[in-house]
Formats: structure tokens, sequence, C-alpha cells
């Protein structure tokens, strides 16, 4: 038996973008109440008995997102220059906790994006 435990937090944060090449209404300007959910994993605990403390996760995906609430996603990098989809962006907010969570046993496993209530990606790395 291989033991892996999975934590889950979940915030969000309300930003802007308009989908450049997209053959519709998202072309344009509109917002969305994002919703972002951040899995950590490790195969161990530590002395405590915890994967990692909840609050250094949702630290972590608070500077993460503190960078995106009340922006125009399109007017800040990468989203300048890569377009903001909800899967470019999913992978961007899972590096950029990863950069700060990850260690030898600590890993960000999934990051779970919710562009409307009825519409997420979920994006995962292998290996
Ligand atoms: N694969 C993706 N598809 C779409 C993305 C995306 O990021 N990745 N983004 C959009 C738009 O941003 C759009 O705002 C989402 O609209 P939609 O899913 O259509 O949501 P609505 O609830 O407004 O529309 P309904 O059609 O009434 O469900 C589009 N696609
Ligand atoms: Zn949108």
């Amino acid at each position: 038996m291989t033991a892996q435990y999975t934590l889950k937090v979940v915030t969000d944060f309300a930003a802007a973008h308009s989908l450049r090449d997209y053959p519709g209404d998202c072309q344009h300007l509109h917002g969305h109440n994002w919703k972002v959910e951040v899995e950590v994993a490790a195969p161990a605990l530590d002395r405590m008995g915890m994967v990692v403390d909840f609050k250094r996760i949702k630290q972590a995906a608070r500077e993460v997102t503190e960078e995106l609430d009340h922006r125009y996603l399109n007017e800040i990098p990468p989203f300048d220059e890569l377009n903001p989809t909800a899967e470019n962006m999913a992978a961007y907010i899972y590096r950029q906790i990863g950069e700060r969570l990850n260690d030898q046993r600590v890993k960000v496993c999934a990051i779970t994006l919710w562009e409307t209530e009825r519409a997420c990606v979920r994006y995962t790395e292998e290996g």
C-alpha cells in the first residue's frame, strides 16, 4: 500500500478578461468571480502529523490570487501575451503556488479553477 494525503483549500478572486481570437462574446471584456481549489499532496506527514498547515496553503494561494484580484488580466503578465483562458490561468496559478509551497515531501498536485458555477478546469502535471 502506498499512502498519499491530499489537502484541499478553496479561495476566490474577481477579475476581468477578454479572450483573444475567441469567435464569440467572450472576446469582449467581461468579468468572473473565479473560484480556485488548491490541492497539495504528500506521501508522509511531518512531526505534527500534518502534510502542511492549511494556513500556509491559504497564504500562498492568497499571495498569488492577490496579484490577479480586481485586475483586467489581459494587461498583466503573463496574460498580456498569453491568452487568459481558464486553462492558462490554472497552469499559471499551479506553478506560482508550487514555487511557494513545494519541497521534497510536499507538492501542489492540482489546481481546479472555476470560471463560472458550471464550468471549471483541473490542471495537474505528471512526473
Ligand atoms: N475551454 C474554455 N472555454 C471557454 C473559456 C475558457 O477559458 N476555456 N472561457 C470562456 C469565457 O471566458 C466565458 O466567459 C465563459 O462563458 P460560458 O461558459 O459561456 O458561461 P456563461 O455561464 O456565461 O454561458 P452559458 O452558455 O449560458 O453557460 C468561454 N469558453
Ligand atoms: Zn470569461
